[in-house]
């Protein structure tokens, strides 16, 4: 009983995160396309009807290439079936995409692969089974008995519940170390131009993230990042018809209402009230916090801002993501915590930092996944 409370106090650390970009320019994609004469011209219309100071998406990546196209045109062809060709090729890309981000993460966490004892793998991507859970830990030379999760179909709040499950299984099992990994490529959805799905055409790029999840960092070498003290999902009732994704015979096919970034603003106060009253909290001033939330799109930032009447600097991290990567859905949170995690790196003054943070994650639901997160650095130094 005495150990099992022990377990249950103990903070959680994210020891590492990392990740594993698809490594094709969007922009010089469109060139390969149009040297091709295909019959799309993508960049140009993203230009005239989302150009990036609008988007705040200067760069996106994605897996798709010409050759790709030649040798499946049906891709392009809204009137052929492409969903099995789609499926079939993301059974081996969305794994390795993963593997890529995976060994980086690894890498920096020190450990060796096999002290992982547990895998949470997060995808919109794949429709494959084994799945792609499977392949990544073979990929990787997990362990045969590492404990396997695939989540599917959480979009873009998908990292943000994965990281919660990890938070879990962390805290109640004495020693764990918890891979998560999210894999997305845009391929499965990927169509030619059309107006009436412009705007998430215009937005999402092609990315992976790992994160190592521990309780209790052990003395050789462990060094914790953020510390997730407390989390919580929300869904907005009534909304299930804002974001929703649906398998046609065309690959998936997507919606995302004009109301999303509205939504989220008139409903993100309370629920961070919620979640820091559970840490004890009843009165946050939001600007002494950190902020790592996934950047849906620019006014899902802006809206944010607004509401809670941040300083600019706080969504800094957020933003940078978005204009480098674009949103890489249940990825892009990786992504983000490795960002404050350099500009942490470059402060000078710990005691500049803040303390407590927090991250957000948005997906179908609406769903707002929200974490309490602590700077252990900063905890240590007011420790000591
Ligand atoms: C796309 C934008 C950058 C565009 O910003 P702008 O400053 O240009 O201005 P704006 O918002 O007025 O939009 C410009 C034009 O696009 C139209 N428009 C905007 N959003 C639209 C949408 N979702 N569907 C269809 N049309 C849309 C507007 O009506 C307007 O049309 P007109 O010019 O005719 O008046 C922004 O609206 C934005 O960031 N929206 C949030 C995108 C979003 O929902 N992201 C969540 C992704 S999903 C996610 O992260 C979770 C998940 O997948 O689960």
């Amino acid at each position: 009983m005495g150990a099992r409370r022990a377990l249950q106090r103990s903070v959680l650390h994210v020891a590492s995160c990392s990740l594993g970009g698809s490594n094709r320019l969007l922009r010089q994609q469109q060139q390969q396309l149009e040297a091709h004469h295909l019959p799309t011209n993508l960049q140009e219309h993203y230009d005239i009807i989302l150009p990036s100071h609008k988007s705040g998406i200067e760069k996106r990546y994605i897996h798709l290439d010409a050759e790709l196209i030649s040798a499946h045109p049906e891709i392009i062809d809204k009137h052929l079936p492409s969903l099995e060709t789609r499926v079939d090729i993301m059974a081996t890309e969305v794994p390795k995409l993963a593997e890529s981000a995976a060994r980086k993460a690894i890498a920096k966490w020190g450990r060796l692969a096999t002290d992982i004892t547990h895998l949470i793998f997060s995808t919109y991507s794949g429709y494959h089974g084994p799945s792609a859970d499977l392949q990544l830990a073979s990929l990787l030379g997990l362990c045969p008995s590492v404990s396997r999760t695939i989540l599917s179909l959480h979009g873009c709040s998908s990292g943000g519940r994965a990281l919660q499950l990890a938070k879990e299984i962390a805290e109640n099992n004495r020693g764990a170390r918890v891979l998560v990994a999210c894999s997305e490529l845009t391929l499965i959805c990927f169509s030619t131009p059309d107006e009436s799905k412009i705007i998430g055409h215009g937005l999402f790029g092609d990315g992976a993230g790992a994160v190592i999840v521990g309780a209790d960092p052990s003395t050789d070498g462990e060094c914790p990042l953020f510390e997730m003290v407390a989390t919580s999902q929300t869904m907005i009732p009534g909304t299930e018809h804002a974001l929703s994704m649906q398998a046609t015979s065309s690959g998936i096919d997507f919606h995302l209402s004009i109301q999303v970034p509205t939504l989220i603003k008139d409903n993100i106060h309370q629920c961070l009230l919620d979640a820091f009253r559970s840490v004890g909290n009843t009165d946050p001033n939001w600007n002494d916090l950190f902020w790592a939330v996934h950047p849906g799109g620019r006014a899902i930032l802006d809206n944010i801002e607004d509401k809670l009447q941040l300083h600019p600097c706080k969504l800094a991290a957020s933003r940078q993501v978005l204009s480098e990567y674009g949103n890489m859905s249940g990825a892009t949170i990786a992504f983000v915590l490795d960002e404050l995690r350099r500009r942490r790196e470059k402060e000078q003054d710990i005691q500049q930092q803040p303390e407590w943070g927090v991250l957000l994650a948005f997906g179908p639901g609406v769903t707002i996944e929200s974490i309490v997160l602590r700077n252990p650095l900063s905890r240590g130094l007011k420790e000591n």
